[in-house]
């Protein structure tokens, strides 16, 4: 029996799947690779290529393998894109979730578990933000993860299909070898980007907007290692496997950082001075977003084990240095 990671080649998907197989677990990753890189699948993983909205490349997979769960990390996931680009995140984050719906109804696999998000809340009606808080996405990238939720809820109604969805934060860092990491191109996160200015391979950072009602006026954010991120998934499957009710759970450290003190954290990890430049506001950004993870830590005994920025972004600037151009060779 074998765990079906969708978006295995990814940066989160790659993390859990080599906590997965770390665990001794049987591995399957299903990824189009259009953002992920197959260097970052193990040796000995099957790596299926294939798009979740072609059901001939769903079929060849559940076919040919014990299915025993998904965990499903496969999606488009720019805040900012998604704002220009609604209908493509409607189509793959979607559309994409109910063509894997589908299949795992058609090949009786009862367990998923769903890679969701803090942009889910919108601007939050309080901080710390709970799982049971209002959800109104200010992005449509939130709003198509928020409709995956519901599918789920009336999917596990009708068909028993149980699931866990994980609502992240800000996913940070990299494994501790320094094997694997983020690159995506373009690179759009704040982390990554700062750390490439550190490389020389951008003269400076922009400051999306310093107006925002934060400490700083800059935008504050709850960043949770990647590590951290793919062991409550493991957690998550387990609960769900010993009969656990099917939840939606946050997962962040519980603090926030402004990007401004982002920089000057990693001001301190690179010795780089990072140069800055104030502009204006990305659109569909929420001013601060930082979650209570109470209930993950009860429920499913997950406790992040980097809970320092430093420690963090120290670990991200490994792969960096050592990856300065990714996975490319
Ligand atoms: N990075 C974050 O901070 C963050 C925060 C909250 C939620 N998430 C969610 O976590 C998941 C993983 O994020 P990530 O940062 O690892 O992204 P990523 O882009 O690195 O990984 C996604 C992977 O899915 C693959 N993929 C996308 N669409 C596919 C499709 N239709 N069929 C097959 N494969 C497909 C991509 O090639 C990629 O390898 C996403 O669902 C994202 O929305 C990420
Ligand atoms: O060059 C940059 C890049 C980012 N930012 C700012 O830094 C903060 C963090 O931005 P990221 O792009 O790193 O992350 P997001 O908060 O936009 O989004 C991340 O977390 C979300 C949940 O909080 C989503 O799930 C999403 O998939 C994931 O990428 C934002 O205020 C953004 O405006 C900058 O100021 N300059």
């Amino acid at each position: 029996m074998a765990i079906l990671v969708c978006g295995g080649a990814g940066y989160i998907g790659s993390h859990t799947v080599a906590r997965l197989i770390e665990k001794g677990k049987d591995v399957i990753v299903f990824d189009n690779l259009q953002k992920g890189h197959k260097e970052a699948v193990p040796e000995g993983v099957a790596l299926y290529v294939g798009d979740l909205r072609d059901p001939e490349a769903l079929d060849k997979v559940f076919g040919e393998n014990d299915i025993e769960a998904i965990i499903d990390f496969a999606a488009d996931s720019l805040v900012g894109e998604s704002v220009g680009e609604p209908l493509k995140y409607y189509h793959n984050n979607v559309y994409g979730t109910m063509c894997l719906l589908e299949k795992m109804k058609a090949y009786d696999v009862k367990f998923i578990v769903f890679s969701s998000t803090a942009a889910t809340y919108g601007e939050p009606e309080r901080i710390p933000i709970v799982e049971t808080d209002r959800t109104m996405p200010t992005n449509p990238y939130g709003e198509t993860k928020l409709s995956v939720e519901k599918m789920l809820k009336w999917s596990d109604q009708a068909y028993g299909m149980k699931y866990t969805a994980l609502r992240y934060f800000n996913a940070a860092g990299a494994h501790a070898d320094g094997h694997i990491g983020e690159d995506h191109a373009p690179e759009s996160h704040l982390i990554p980007i700062i750390l490439q200015v550190a490389l020389g391979q951008r003269e400076k950072i922009s400051i999306f907007g310093s107006d925002y009602p934060t400490k700083d006026g800059t935008c504050v954010r709850d960043y949770i290692h990647v590590t951290d991120l793919a062991d409550a998934h493991i957690l998550a499957l387990e609960r769900l496997q010993k009969g656990g009710d099917s939840a939606v759970f946050n997962l962040g450290n519980g603090t926030g950082f402004s990007v401004k003190e982002v920089i000057e954290v990693t001001r301190t990890v690179t010795g780089h001075p990072i140069p800055v430049e104030e502009a204006p506001r990305r659109a569909g950004d929420p001013a601060t977003l930082i979650a209570s993870s109470d209930k993950a830590m009860k429920e499913l005994n997950w406790k992040p084990a980097y809970n320092g920025l430093e420690q963090i972004i120290a670990s991200a600037w490994k792969w960096h240095e050592s990856h300065p151009n990714g996975y490319a060779k």
